[in-house]
């Protein structure tokens, strides 16, 4: 099983996309030695009520923080390729996890290991995503810890309950398998969020606080579109 496909997936609001994604995606990509990072920006983010930026602008965004995620793979020669994926955009409907994680399985067949990257705040949510607990049987989870999100007090028993069957001990452990596994990564603790950026953009006082958090090719469609002011 040492020569299986492993494809990160990454899906997200990216409303805008910031450091924190693109930290989290080079961390994982880094650990598990990814052949493919997949960003899947959410057309349809049922669970987000103020999300005002269309899917379209939201995909632009991605594609053009993809560059930059590239760009700092081939500076820290992460041999990972960078791919966007509109399936989510493209599809009617509220953008259900489940059923992007059934079109991914199809398209790469049975032997891939196909790994959905996450915050700790995702997947303290995860129970509240449609069908949820189909997806191990298609993925292996890597959660990865962020500020003001514990991974100890706020999981709900039913999480816990998951853990406890589906956690491995060793990201080689993951490796190994095409699916069903979860491995949770303590180290990582980027405390950014877009929910903040969008705030500080707002803000002609927080505005060059901002940019700071923001992949340079996404700022510049966010200043020429003149977005979240
Ligand atoms: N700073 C971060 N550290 C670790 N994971 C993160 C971080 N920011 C986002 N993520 C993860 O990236 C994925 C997509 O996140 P999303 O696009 O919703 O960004 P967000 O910053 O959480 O947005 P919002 O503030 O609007 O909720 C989720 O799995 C989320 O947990
Ligand atoms: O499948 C669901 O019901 C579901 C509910 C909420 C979020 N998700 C997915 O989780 C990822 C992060 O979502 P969000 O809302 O934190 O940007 C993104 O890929 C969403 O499509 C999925």
């Amino acid at each position: 099983m040492g020569s299986l496909k492993k494809i990160g997936v990454l899906g997200g609001t990216f409303d805008p996309p910031h450091l924190g994604h693109l930290k989290l995606a080079t961390h994982f990509a880094k650990l598990f030695e990814l052949d493919a990072l997949l960003l899947i920006p959410s057309g349809h983010p049922w669970q987000k009520e103020n999300v005002i930026t269309s899917a379209s602008v939201r995909l632009r965004l991605t594609e053009a923080a993809a560059i930059d995620l590239a760009r700092a793979f081939l500076y820290l020669q992460i041999p990972t390729r960078v791919g966007i994926d509109q399936i989510e955009v493209d599809r009617p409907g509220p953008s259900y996890a489940i059923d992007t994680a059934k079109e991914l399985r199809q398209r790469f067949g049975a032997q891939a290991n196909l790994i959905w990257l996450m915050g700790a705040d995702a997947f303290t949510n995860l129970p509240t995503w449609k069908h949820w607990q189909g997806l191990l049987s298609l993925m292996n989870f890597a959660v990865a810890s962020r500020p003001e999100h514990s991974l100890h007090t706020e999981l709900p028993p039913a999480l816990a309950e998951l853990l406890a069957q589906h956690q491995c001990q060793s990201a080689s452990e993951l490796e190994n398998h095409a699916c069903g596994e979860i491995f949770i990564d303590e180290t990582l603790a980027v405390d950014v969020s877009s929910t903040a950026l969008r705030e500080q953009l707002q803000n002609p006082s927080t505005y060059d606080l901002a940019t700071a958090s923001i992949p340079s090719h996404a700022l510049e469609i966010i200043t020429n579109l003149g977005l979240y002011r």
